[in-house]
């Protein structure tokens, strides 16, 4: 379980991005987090891994302080929670297999792994992992060379090479078409379902959120400003939801699920 109790992150230069901000994730959850740019989605997510030191608060996992960890035990922790991004993050000009195997870094107990020997296990589990998300034809490629839907199925075997607990995935679909948006979305919604990854996600579709959450929590200048379940969401209507998101809310559109068959990335 984790628990965030009083988050509160003030950048250096005064901008108060998060404002005691408290929320509870079940194991097994897909939390969903809903808000306009700039209302803290990204500060939120980067603090739960530590790529942002939060200000005040406590970021409890199984009971552990996220929050106060440092060097060996923070390293641990971290290896635990798979982070997807907006853009990838991939190293462009690395092979596919290069990106989905430096997700085993953080398990390496000496350097050999930085200079590109990575015992044949890891080799295995990276193989099974690109099997898993549909691309281990692509594993010898240049990341350069794939679709952007095809980047962030190498995002996600990367996050998967760390044998997870979590993945945190900051807007993941957000440069992506509505089919392959859903695409991956059904990744990580299979990751969630099938092997209990609990996952947290910032999105801004209202049918994604609809179509993937069993929870939703929206923030709003760094503060929660609605909280809602699966029954919550489905009655939520477009009204509500530009209330919590602003003007900019929308709808990806209808007859998505029909196309979806002929997309590249469904997992039937
Ligand atoms: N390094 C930083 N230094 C100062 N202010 C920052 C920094 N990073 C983010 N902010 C500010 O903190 C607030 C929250 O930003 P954050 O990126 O977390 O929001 P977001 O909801 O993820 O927005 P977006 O969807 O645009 O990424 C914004 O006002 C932003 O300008």
């Amino acid at each position: 379980m984790l628990e965030i109790r009083h988050l509160t992150k003030v950048y250096d230069d005064g901008t108060v991005a998060l404002k005691d901000v408290s929320f509870t994730v079940q194991d097994g959850e897909f939390l969903v987090i809903i808000g306009l740019s700039g209302s803290g989605k990204s500060t939120l997510l980067r603090c739960i891994n530590r790529l942002i030191n939060p200000t005040e608060g406590e970021i409890l996992w199984d009971g552990v302080d996220v929050a106060k960890l440092e060097g060996e035990e923070l390293r641990k922790v971290r290896r635990r929670i798979g982070m997807v991004f907006q853009h990838f993050n991939l190293v462009k000009r690395s092979s596919v297999m290069t990106n989905v195997l430096s997700g085993r870094l953080g398990y390496a107990a000496t350097s050999s792994s930085v200079f590109g020997r990575f015992s044949p296990a890891d080799r295995e589990k990276a193989r099974q992992a690109l099997t898993r998300l549909g691309i281990l034809d692509q594993a010898h490629k240049r990341a350069s060379e794939l679709s952007g839907g095809q980047q962030q199925r190498v995002g996600i075997a990367r996050a998967l090479m760390q044998d997870p607990k979590m993945i945190l995935a900051d807007e993941p679909v957000a440069s992506l078409d509505p089919v392959l948006a859903h695409s991956i979305l059904q990744h990580l919604e299979n990751l969630n379902k099938v092997d209990n990854i609990t996952v947290l996600c910032s999105l801004h579709y209202l049918d994604l959120v609809q179509r993937y959450a069993s929870r939703v929590i929206g923030l709003r200048a760094g503060e929660i400003v609605y909280e809602g379940d699966k029954a919550d969401i489905m009655s939520i209507t477009d009204e509500q939801f530009k209330e919590i998101y602003g003007q900019e809310a929308e709808r990806m559109g209808a007859g998505l699920e029909g196309s979806l068959k002929k997309s590249e990335g469904g997992v039937a």
